[in-house]
C-alpha cells in the first residue's frame, strides 16, 4: 500500500527543484528590463514568470484537472506590443524551456513532459501561467503556488522560496518549498546552502538537499525564552517591526530577531532556528495570500509546531485567494505559541 498522496508529493518535489535550478541561474542573468512593477507596486522577474510556467506545466500534465492558485498571470505578457514585452515573453520561453528539457533527475517521469526534446511554445508556456487564475475555495482538490515568494529577497540577492502546496477541501495536504540561499547553518551565512523542504499531513517534515537526496526529519525543538529569537520579514512595510519588538520585551526575549524573507522563515522556524515566526501587520487592508502560507504552515506543524492567526483562530484556507480575515501570523513550539498569542493580547490592551 502506498502512502497517501505519494505521487503527488513526487511531482511537487520534482517540480519545484526544477524551478529552483530555474530561479537559481536566472538570478546571476538577470538584467535591466527583466524586473517589472505589477500593479500593486511590487516587483515581478522573468524568474517568477518562467518558474511559474514551468510548475504549472508540470502539474497541467501530470494532474490535468486539478486547478492551480497562482500568484503571477500573463494578461500584460500576452497583450504587450512594446520591445520589453517581446523580449520578456522571449526569456521566459528560453528559461521555462531550459527548465523543462533538462535531462531526467531522481524522481522524475518523462510521462510529465520532461526531459530533451519537451520544448513548449510561448503560447503553451503563457497559457500554462495563466493555469494559475483560479479563485481557490472551500471545496476539492486545487493546488497553490509562489514560484518565487520574497521577490524583493530574490533581487537582493538574499533569501526566497519556491513554494507549492496542496490543499483539499480548505486543508493542506502537502506542502514543498525550495530555498536556494537558505544557508545550511544560520551561524555560517557563506557556507553551503540551498535545500528543499517536503511535508505531508500525517507523515512528517523533512529537509533534502536541492537534488532531492539525503532526506533530514524535522522536529522543532523546546526552545526556552533565553533562546528564542523572533523570525520575521526583512521589509518594514510587510510585518511591523515594532509590534514584533514589544511582544519580544512582554515575554522577555532577549535575543535579536532573525530577519529573513519569504516562507524560507517557516523553513529555518522548522529544523530549529529561531523558535518563533511572528508577522503582524503594518496596517489594516492587506489581505494575505493562501501562496504566501499553506506550504509553510503545514511544514510547521508536521515539525511538531503550532500555527494561527495573531488572535489565535486557525488560518483558512478555503476562502479564496486570500487568508480572508485572518489578522497577522504566529508560527511556533507547541509550548511557546500560546505564550505568544497572550503577549500578543497584552501589548494590544496596553495600546488602548
Ligand atoms: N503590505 C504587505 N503586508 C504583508 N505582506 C505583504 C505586503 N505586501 C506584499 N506582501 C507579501 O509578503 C511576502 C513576503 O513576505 P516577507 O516580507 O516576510 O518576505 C510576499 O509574498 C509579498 O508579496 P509579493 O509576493 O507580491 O512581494
Ligand atoms: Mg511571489
Ligand atoms: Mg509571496
Ligand atoms: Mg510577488
Amino acid at each position: 500500500m502506498s502512502l497517501a498522496f505519494s505521487l503527488e508529493r513526487q511531482v511537487a518535489l520534482s517540480a519545484v527543484a526544477r524551478a529552483c535550478r530555474l530561479t537559481s541561474s536566472v538570478f546571476n542573468k538577470l538584467v535591466k528590463n527583466e524586473t517589472v512593477t505589477k500593479d500593486d507596486k511590487s516587483p515581478v522577474t522573468v524568474g517568477d514568470y518562467s518558474a511559474q510556467a514551468v510548475v504549472n506545466t508540470i502539474l497541467s500534465r501530470a494532474f490535468p484537472d486539478d486547478p492551480i492558485v497562482g500568484e503571477e498571470d500573463a494578461s500584460d505578457l500576452k497583450s504587450g506590443t512594446s520591445e520589453t514585452a517581446q523580449t520578456l515573453r522571449k526569456r521566459i520561453t528560453e528559461l521555462a524551456n531550459e527548465a523543462l528539457t533538462a535531462d531526467l533527475a531522481y524522481g522524475d517521469v518523462a510521462d510529465w513532459g520532461l526531459g530533451p526534446g519537451q520544448e513548449r511554445t510561448t503560447e503553451e508556456l503563457l497559457n500554462a501561467i495563466d493555469r494559475g487564475n483560479h479563485a481557490g475555495g472551500p471545496t476539492g482538490r486545487m493546488w497553490t503556488l509562489d514560484p518565487i515568494d520574497g521577490t524583493k529577497g530574490f533581487l537582493r540577492g538574499e533569501q526566497y522560496a519556491v513554494c507549492l502546496a496542496l490543499i483539499v477541501n480548505s486543508r493542506v495536504e502537502l506542502g514543498v518549498m525550495g530555498c536556494p540561499n537558505l544557508p545550511h547553518d544560520l551561524s555560517k551565512p557563506d557556507g553551503p546552502r540551498g535545500s528543499i523542504f517536503v511535508a505531508v499531513r500525517g507523515q512528517g517534515a523533512e529537509q533534502r538537499t536541492l537534488t532531492l537526496g539525503d532526506p533530514k526529519p524535522l522536529q522543532l525543538p523546546h526552545l526556552p525564552i533565553s533562546e528564542l529569537s523572533f523570525l520575521e520579514s526583512v521589509e518594514a512595510a510587510h510585518s511591523s517591526h515594532s509590534f514584533n519588538d514589544r511582544v519580544s520585551s512582554t515575554l522577555g526575549i532577549t535575543k535579536p530577531p532573525t530577519r529573513m524573507d519569504s516562507q524560507a522563515k517557516y523553513c529555518a522556524l522548522a529544523r530549529g532556528d529561531g523558535g518563533a515566526y511572528l508577522r503582524m501587520p503594518t496596517g489594516v487592508g492587506y489581505k494575505e495570500k493562501i501562496w504566501d502560507h499553506a506550504s509553510g504552515s503545514l511544514l510547521v506543524t508536521e515539525a511538531g509546531g503550532m500555527i494561527t492567526d495573531g488572535r489565535g483562530a486557525p488560518l483558512d484556507f478555503g476562502l479564496g485567494r486570500t487568508l480572508g480575515e485572518n489578522f497577522g501570523i504566529v508560527a511556533a513550539g507547541a509550548e511557546v505559541h500560546p505564550l505568544i498569542i497572550a503577549a500578543i493580547k497584552q501589548v494590544n490592551e496596553q495600546k488602548v
